[in-house]
């Protein structure tokens, strides 16, 4: 089948490679040295799924009609990328694999006449060098809309065919759970740690375990019904949000416990690594932007937002004990 892949990063890249080992007739769109790698070198996949060369069809844009496309930019970089291929996705199923809240009605609001599936990655990837992606953590990838019509299932068949696929009637409430979980970009982005590290240390494992809290405290105000997702579950992140921080700090341990050794730097940091805007706008931000439009506050979420911009505008990495001082007490 033909299918394409915009967005060759560590999310598109490893699915692109996935596609490709497949047998699927695989374009991708890249950019700058990436583009230039895949073309000379093809797309090399390690890790958890194994090792493989996909020499693949790369070009800035879509050269050609696919009968399936996935999305994998950053969320800030969605619109355009989508605005860009426009022309070619009409009509198609279009799987936007992305965190934060706006995947589908960003790309629904571009694409109007194509039919948009949310997609949650609940494996880690990292993009290493130009066309080199690896993957670090196994999972699944949560595909769902609102309606979950047969574009959903049409998507989960041709996917799942190369790589763990699930669905969900509740796709909101999967990406609320999934944003839950992202609460850990922002700690290793802010360090230059791995997530893994990050956890480790007791004084940023308190920070991120309030941030949890206050996220999923916003999500009850913002009346979401959380997915189950990654072992959690609408119970559980209710559960969590009520319980003391000291015993709440028993899921940050979990989480590292199923990121397993290798370390996870996030795709937060490798943004800020490769001296990149991220998208913690989308991810933070949507919790402080869903505390106001609740009427509540999100007061760690928003200091965890200034303090990232401000990396990405510096370079310089924070220690714990700074950070430990930048979070409004609680
Ligand atoms: N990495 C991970 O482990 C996980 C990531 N996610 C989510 O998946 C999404 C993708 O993340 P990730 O793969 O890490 O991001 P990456 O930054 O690694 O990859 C995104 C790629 O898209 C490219 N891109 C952006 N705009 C365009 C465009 N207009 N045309 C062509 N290429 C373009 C970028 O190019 P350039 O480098 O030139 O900007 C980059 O190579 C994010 O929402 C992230 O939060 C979810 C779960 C796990
Ligand atoms: C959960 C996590 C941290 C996995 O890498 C992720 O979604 C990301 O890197 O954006």
């Amino acid at each position: 089948m033909r299918i394409a892949v915009i967005g060759a990063g560590a999310v598109g890249g490893t699915i692109a490679a996935l596609l490709d080992r497949g047998g699927h007739d695989v374009e991708v769109t890249a950019r700058g040295d990436n583009l230039e790698a895949i073309r000379a070198n093809g797309l090399a996949l390690s890790g958890a799924w194994g090792d493989h060369v996909a020499r693949v069809e790369a070009n800035e844009r879509l050269t050609r009609a696919p009968q399936l496309a996935v999305v994998a930019t950053k969320a800030l970089d969605a619109a355009s990328a989508l605005r860009d291929n426009a022309e070619w996705l009409r009509g198609i199923p279009v799987v936007v694999v992305q965190n934060g809240l706006h995947a589908v009605t960003t790309a629904r609001r571009v694409l109007r006449h194509s039919d948009i599936v949310g997609g949650l990655a609940l494996f880690a990837a990292s993009y290493l060098s130009p066309a080199v992606v690896a993957v670090t953590t196994d999972g699944s990838t949560c595909l769902g809309n609102e309606r979950n019509g047969l574009e959903v299932r049409y998507a989960a068949d041709v996917l799942g065919a190369v790589m763990p696929v699930t669905t969900t009637l509740n796709f909101a409430g999967a990406q609320w759970s999934k944003l839950i979980v992202n609460q850990i970009n922002a700690l290793p982005a802010i360090t230059g740690l791995s997530a893994q590290d990050t956890i480790a240390d007791r004084s940023l494992r308190r920070v991120l375990t309030r941030s949890m809290r206050e996220a999923v405290r916003v999500g009850i105000a913002s009346d979401i019904r959380f997915a189950k997702l990654q072992g959690l579950s609408n119970g559980a992140l209710r559960l969590f949000g009520a319980l003391p921080l000291w015993i709440g700090q028993v899921l940050p341990l979990v989480m590292k416990w199923r990121m397993g050794s290798t370390p996870n730097p996030g795709s937060t940091l490798q943004s800020i690594r490769r001296g990149q805007k991220t998208e913690i706008d989308y991810l933070n931000g949507a919790i402080a932007d869903a505390a106001l439009a609740a009427g509540t506050s999100a007061p760690v979420n928003a200091a965890l937002v200034a303090l990232v911009h401000e990396v990405e505008g510096t370079g310089v990495f924070l220690t714990p004990e700074q950070v430990v001082a930048r979070i409004p007490a609680g």
